[in-house]
């Protein structure tokens, strides 16, 4: 028996629910088969159906009205609630053996890298569900604009790589927003990030040195891990995009149909020939 988890992760309205829906429209257009795992206590409805529904066990809006707690304060407690009911999840999952699970999460950062929930889900997944699970982290391609913030977003990538000890992909989402603003070759210097590009983030303005040394540390951080890197993804009109994440995800979670488990590829993430 062999399941797939792909976790659906970034800051909210990053693309993550989009995406799960193109990888599952992908997926069927070739003729294979995965379901969504809806983990978002607060979604709202997409295209495809949610195969499993964490509002089948608690829904944001009642617990906001019944505890009287604000948004914030409620998703936790959904997820707290989730985590004293797990049994829930296994019964719900229970009968999908050899299939692809594609776990959309909530938006809210803070679940993953600052209070140990999602790890918590994660181990429970790999052992007493006996997924190979994978991890994507999706960032904003408008981040790429504003320097210090795609290296911020960068950060809060490798953050959330290191908590939850997953095999794990980057994806620069709605690379299409930024097509006429970013060449093909600058694009490149941020999809494997380059820390030259922090140091010159702001040629324009007088920098405090104590500014600029630490935004080259964190350059170099991001440089010397170089395990940040980013495949890009257009879920508007690059079909293509979608097929490459899917095969990077099949690599590390070792899905194969037909064929016995291979190593992982371990080459540079190429940039789609059609981006200019
Ligand atoms: N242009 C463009 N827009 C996109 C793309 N992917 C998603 N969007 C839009 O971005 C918005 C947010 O998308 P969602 O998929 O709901 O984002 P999310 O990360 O699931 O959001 P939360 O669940 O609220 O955290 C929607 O209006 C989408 O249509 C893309 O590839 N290109
Ligand atoms: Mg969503």
């Amino acid at each position: 028996m062999s399941r797939v988890g792909v976790l659906a992760l970034g800051p909210a309205g990053v693309g993550k629910s989009t995406f799960c829906n193109s990888i599952i429209a992908h997926m069927q257009s070739i003729g294979r088969r995965a379901h969504i795992v809806n983990l978002d206590p607060a979604a709202e409805a997409t295209e495809f159906e949610f195969t499993i529904d964490i509002r089948d066990l608690i829904s944001l809006q009642d617990v906001m009205e019944e505890m009287d707690l604000g948004p914030n304060g409620a998703l936790i407690y959904c997820f707290e609630f989730l985590l004293n009911n797990l049994d829930w999840l296994d019964e719900e999952i229970g009968d999908y053996n050899d299939e692809y699970l594609i776990f959309d999460c909530p938006g809210q950062i803070e679940l993953y890298t600052h209070i140990p929930v999602l790890p918590t889900i994660v181990k429970h997944l790999q052992t007493t569900l006996n997924f190979n699970l994978c991890a994507t982290y999706l960032l904003e391609a408008p981040f790429v604009i504003d320097r210090s913030k795609f290296f911020s977003g960068a950060l809060s990538a490798m953050s959330a790589m290191i908590l939850l000890e997953l095999p794990h992909i980057n994806i620069l989402s709605k690379i299409d927003l930024i097509k006429n603003e970013v060449s093909k070759k600058q694009l490149k210097k941020f999809l494997n990030p380059d820390p030259l590009l922090l140091s010159s983030a702001h040629p324009e303005k007088e920098v405090n040195p104590k500014f600029t040394r630490l935004n080259k540390a964190i350059a170099n951080l991001v440089d010397d891990f170089g395990m940040v890197q980013f495949l890009p993804l257009d879920c508007s009109k690059d079909s293509e995009s979608v097929a490459t994440i899917l095969s990077y995800i099949d690599d590390v979670t070792q899905w194969s149909e037909s064929q016995e488990p291979k190593e992982p590829k371990d080459e540079e993430f190429e940039v789609d020939p059609d981006f200019d």
